[in-house]
């Protein structure tokens, strides 16, 4: 046993709520002594001659669940009860902590009498989840409560994303965690693009208390997407979403744990973490925004919209991807040496703007609308109408077909775009049109990632109700791009004094591309190339985060 903390001051020390004496199973089976408090569990070993270090404090805020159970062997008159902690350590060879899982498992057997055994187990297994509880409470901000248990997730797994071992990161670092903390769950892998989507669009979702993704980012946008194709889709969309990142982006993955307030971490630390989140199973809410298409096509986005220079690394770099995470660095690095300029115009809402405020709009009185399928006055005119029309240009040519997103049915359901005139009539004389039209990228964000070691909009919360808005301007040199690009993997680039950067935040945007050819992508999905527009929609989902 290792001692984890040094001792509490004597104004920090919580009243005893149990005490009791156990030996801990395990190697090395000891007598030790166990203190509950509101927040500890401290295990004392009461025969230190035995060597090793004496006394270990478990902070219950990183326990996931405790369960109290007997012995297989029928002689054996003892009852158990494990706690799993998941505490954050040093890692091995490595700066920084991760979380790593320890099972605390402590023998009961006071009396000859099993049942009596199994009582006290049960007794000190329950205290401990209802401390564990507690713990979660004592969370402030927006996050509110789930407390019902057992909770049950419905699991949709993609087992090609990433570099295709979904899978197996699933069951070798989650499936145990889930176990561990009672949570029950069905696991779903889907077989096609679009499964995910068809299925949560026909699901009886009230028999799940969340939706979990494991995959990249496009697997959550199919889920986002379908839940808002159904016509209940006001409450479908308040079904929690839970993420785990098993692709090579996971930029919601990696802005949950960077909401959480720990370093960054990737890979399967991430994973740990996430699921470590999931099985806590506190939910937030969550900004969509509503992307219109000139197609008419209308899309919910949790993340990004892109254009210029990171969509086009997003997309590109889809052939590197046997190299997991690191393809958006190759990729920047490819597309560096060919820096292209996209022409374009760009003009947005700014959240200080006295007309972009709710309160000015009845926006709760159309919110409960249904969009009409086609009109002319809708946001989402049903046909190119600008002048130039742009749309299916480069796109489908170039670019892998499984990244393409779905020209799915039109997405009539949602709250109303209130602060959108259609894509047909110019933007409302408030909103500020940006006079510079050559741009090396245009990127609006709600999350803080944008990929597991780009901190984009390190500003950006769950539910701000705000698009991050960032955009480089033509005449930077490939060196300060690059500088940029690196600054941005702890978030330094928007105070590194560059000319060409604005970063503004918005709560709507048109963008209007000039340059015949172009990738635009909304959540990392490709998208017709064209005249888009969006505006953001504060707390419309939710989402499991800590
Ligand atoms: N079984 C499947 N076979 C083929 N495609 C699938 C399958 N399941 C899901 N898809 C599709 O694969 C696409 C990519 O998935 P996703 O983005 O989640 O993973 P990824 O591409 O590895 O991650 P990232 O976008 O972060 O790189 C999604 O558009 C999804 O629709």
């Amino acid at each position: 046993m290792s001692s984890k903390k040094t001792e509490p001051k004597k104004s920090e020390i919580c009243p005893v709520l149990m005490y009791g004496e156990f030996m801990v199973t395990g190697s090395m089976k000891v007598r030790c002594s166990l203190i509950l408090t509101e927040t500890e569990l401290t295990v004392q070993k009461i025969s230190p001659a035995l060597g090793g270090r004496g006394k270990v404090v478990y902070h219950l805020s990183d326990c996931v669940g405790c369960r109290a159970y007997r012995s297989h062997d029928s002689t054996d008159v003892g009852a158990y009860f494990s706690a799993y902690f998941y505490p954050l350590r040093t890692r091995w060879m490595r700066s920084g902590l991760a979380r790593q899982r320890v099972e605390q498992c402590f023998r009961v057997a006071p009396d000859q009498n099993p049942s009596v055994n199994l009582q006290e187990a049960q007794r000190w297994s329950r205290a401990i989840r209802e401390r564990v509880l507690h713990q979660r409470q004592q969370k402030t901000g927006a996050i509110q409560l789930e407390v019902k248990r057992p909770l049950k997730f419905l699991i949709l797994l993609n087992p090609h994303s990433g570099k295709g071992h979904a899978h197996a990161l699933f069951k070798g670092n989650v499936q145990r965690m889930l176990q561990d903390a009672g949570i029950q769950h069905t696991l779903i892998i889907t077989e096609r693009q679009n499964h995910a989507r068809e299925l949560v669009r026909e699901a009886d979702l009230s028999k799940w208390d969340a939706l979990v993704i494991m995959s990249g980012d496009g697997l959550l946008f199919e889920v986002v997407n379908g839940l808002m194709e159904r016509e209940d889709w006001e409450e479908a969309i308040q079904t929690p979403l839970g993420v785990l990142p098993g692709g090579s982006g996971n930029a919601l993955a990696a802005s949950i744990h960077h909401f959480s307030g720990l370093q960054a971490v990737s890979s399967e630390e991430l994973l740990i973490s996430c699921g470590f989140i999931l099985c806590k199973g506190l939910v937030s809410q969550l900004d969509l925004t509503s992307v219109c298409l000139a197609s008419s096509q209308r899309l919910f986005s949790f993340l990004s919209l892109a254009w210029g220079f990171v969509s086009d690394v997003d997309i590109e770099s889809e052939k590197y991807r046997h190299v997991g995470a690191a393809r958006f660095t190759v990729g920047t690095l490819v597309r560096l040496a060919s820096l292209r300029v996209y022409r374009g115009k760009l003009a947005y809402l700014p959240t200080e703007n006295p007309m972009s405020q709710p309160s000015l709009v009845d926006s709760t009185a159309t919110f409960r609308q249904r969009l009409p399928q086609s009109n002319s006055d809708s946001c989402c005119p049903s046909n190119g109408l600008l002048g130039h029309t742009l749309q299916n240009s480069s796109n489908s040519n170039n670019t892998p077909k499984s990244k393409q997103s779905n020209p799915s049915p039109l997405s009539v359901f949602g709250p109303t775009d209130f602060l959108l005139n259609p894509l047909n009539q110019p933007v409302p004389g408030h909103w500020t049109v940006v006079q510079d039209e050559d741009f090396v990228l245009v990127v609006a964000m709600y999350q803080s990632h944008l990929a597991e070691d780009m901190l984009a909009a390190p500003a950006s919360r769950l539910d701000d109700g705000i698009i991050h808005l960032i955009y480089v301007k033509a005449g930077i040199s490939r060196r300060s791009l690059l500088h940029l690009f690196l600054a941005m993997e702890k978030g330094g680039h928007l105070n590194t004094n560059c000319p060409h950067v604005v970063y503004v935040k918005v709560k709507a945007l048109r963008l209007e591309p000039y340059s015949p050819k172009g990738i635009i992508t909304v959540d990392g999905e490709l998208v017709d190339y064209g005249p888009v527009q969006a505006q953001i929609h504060g707390s419309l989902a939710r989402l499991i985060a800590w």
